[in-house]
């Protein structure tokens, strides 16, 4: 079925902005300051999750002063739909993480079965230790495990379905800058 545009951008004009441009951008410079405290002496491989971590990555790259490698990986329970389903691994790493200190760069920490199923591939491929950082974290009752928290966070969230700085709305809105809340979600 062709995607329905006229919705798409209804969505966009109905949407709350929840956290505008200049607050998610202070966010992640403090996020960088202390990804930077932590790991600049770490030569760390770092990974973005595709797709949503795509903006947050390159936002937070740019602000990393100290030697890194960078790569990707993508794992999918979404699937431009608003609610999870089960993890699709679409690209696993093709680097070696045998002894390396890794970072994973995602936009959102929702349920945090993603993210939780990101470190254990990570861990159970000999990474030394990895690292987490998320552009928002999600607050609500329905985490997988409440005791899994990342490590770096650049901004709570209420419960709402968002989409922008990397997260969609049924694939669109990724561009958006800001973090907005569908209308009725
Ligand atoms: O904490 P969780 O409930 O597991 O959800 C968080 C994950 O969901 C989204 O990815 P999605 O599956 O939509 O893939 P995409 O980034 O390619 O759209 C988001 O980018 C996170 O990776
Ligand atoms: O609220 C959300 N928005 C976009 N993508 C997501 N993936 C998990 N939760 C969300």
């Amino acid at each position: 079925m062709p995607t329905d545009l006229e919705h798409i951008q209804r969505v966009m004009r109905e949407a709350d902005c929840l956290h505008p441009m200049a607050e998610v951008e202070a966010a992640i410079s403090r996020v960088a300051q202390e990804v930077s405290n932590t790991l600049r002496d770490a030569n760390p491989l770092v990974f973005c999750v595709m797709n949503g971590g795509l903006i947050f990555s390159g936002k937070l790259l740019t602000q990393l002063n100290f030697p890194l490698e960078q790569s990707y990986l993508h794992a999918s329970r979404y699937r431009n739909e608003t609610s999870g389903g089960e993890l699709f691994w679409k690209a696993k790493p093709e680097v070696s993480l045998m002894d390396r200190d890794v970072l994973i760069i995602d936009d959102i920490l929702d349920e945090g079965h993603t993210l939780m199923a990101i470190v254990d591939f990570c861990k159970r491929s000999g990474a030394r230790a990895v690292y987490t950082a998320v552009l928002l974290d999600k607050k609500h009752e329905r985490k997988a495990r409440p005791d899994f928290a990342a490590d770096f966070i650049g901004l709570n969230c209420i419960d709402r379905y968002v989409f922008g700085y990397g997260m969609d709305y049924k694939g669109y809105w990724r561009n958006a800058a800001g973090i907005y809340a569908v209308k009725g979600l």
